[in-house]
């Protein structure tokens, strides 16, 4: 099948999932100026989901197809849960891009036409390829700061799609974040930390401010405190280009607080926890995958 480009600063972007993805995604290419909502679409029964596009201008539209017929690139945001509802996911893809192909037979609907983009964790690529009649495909795994513009995504592209593709996936998403480019093979490994981790910091920020809170501050400014240092080392993290080591070296004075604080993470195999904790959800992930 011979791919049509998508015309890189006009295109039409839609979801199929006006969930919190799809919403973070949309929410940071608009405020971060990649794209006007005008050019942005999505659909959805439940008056809380538009409403909450709508509130930032994006459109909604009465059916999904719509939102396919109207855009270049699609990107499925619903949830791939194991069993059923996994295969509840690939009967839509079939659904929506198979039964219904005859009757979206318009010269501007052709399925080569449109870039088709999964974030779907552990949907493969080879299954989304199976698919006769399939359009280009690029999997991302992106998390959910892509509503403030700090993602961190990763993107590999399907046998199909081209480099021109590949431009315009690593600027939209470059657009709410960092993105990298990688092997499919790494992807369910990618799931389990950038995807998942966020979780885990507010776990941390929340933890860090009751610790504050327990030491006396009132909470607002305990909460603050730990939001912006986790906001701080992370930067310093990716803009030193300093090893973690040192620089949690540089804030241990001998005898001082820190080291007595890390001293308590130690004993509490903080760090092996974290690293079963990436584990834990990579078993996940894989069990999703194999479904
Ligand atoms: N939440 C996260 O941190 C991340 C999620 N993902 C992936 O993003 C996808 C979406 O996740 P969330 O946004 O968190 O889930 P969500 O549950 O907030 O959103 C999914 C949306 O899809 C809608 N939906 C379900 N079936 C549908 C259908 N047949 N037609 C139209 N809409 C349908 C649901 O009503 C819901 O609004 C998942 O595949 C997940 O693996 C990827 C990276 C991070
Ligand atoms: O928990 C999940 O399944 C999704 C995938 C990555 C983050 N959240």
């Amino acid at each position: 099948m011979e791919a049509l480009p998508i015309p890189s600063d006009t295109y039409k972007l839609g979801f199929i999932g006006a969930g919190k993805m799809a919403e973070n995604i949309a929410r940071g290419v608009v405020q971060l100026g990649l794209m006007p909502p005008s050019r942005i679409s999505t659909s959805h029964s439940n008056p809380l989901r538009r409403t909450a596009f709508e509130s930032f201008g994006v459109s909604i539209l009465s059916r999904i197809d719509d939102v396919i017929e109207e855009c270049d690139v699609v990107i499925f945001s619903v949830k791939p849960q194991a069993g059923e509802e996994m295969s509840f996911e690939l009967e839509l893809i079939e659904f929506l891009f198979l039964s219904k192909k005859s009757r979206l037979t318009s010269e501007a609907i052709t399925f080569k036409k449109k870039l088709l983009v999964s974030i779907a964790a552990g949907i493969k690529m080879k299954d989304l390829e199976e698919w006769p009649g399939q359009s280009r495909f690029i999997r991302v795994m992106p998390n959910t700061p892509s509503a403030v513009g700090e993602a961190a995504s990763v993107m590999s592209l399907g046998g199909s799609a081209t480099e021109e593709d590949a431009d315009i996936i690593a600027k939209l998403f470059g657009s709410v974040g960092k993105i990298w480019r990688g092997d499919e093979k790494l992807f369910d490994a990618v799931t389990d930390l950038s995807g998942s981790s966020p979780a885990y910091i507010y776990l941390a920020i929340q933890a860090l401010a009751d610790g504050g809170v327990t030491a006396g501050l009132p909470r607002e400014l305990a909460l603050g405190l730990a939001s912006q240092t986790v906001l701080g080392a992370a930067t310093m993290a990716t803009k030193t280009g300093k090893h973690p080591c040192q620089l949690k070296d540089n804030v241990t004075s001998p005898g001082g607080t820190t080291i007595a604080g890390i001293h308590e993470l130690e004993k509490g195999g903080s760090r092996g926890t974290l690293m079963n904790v990436v584990i834990a959800a990579s078993n996940c992930s894989r069990e999703v995958s194999q479904n």
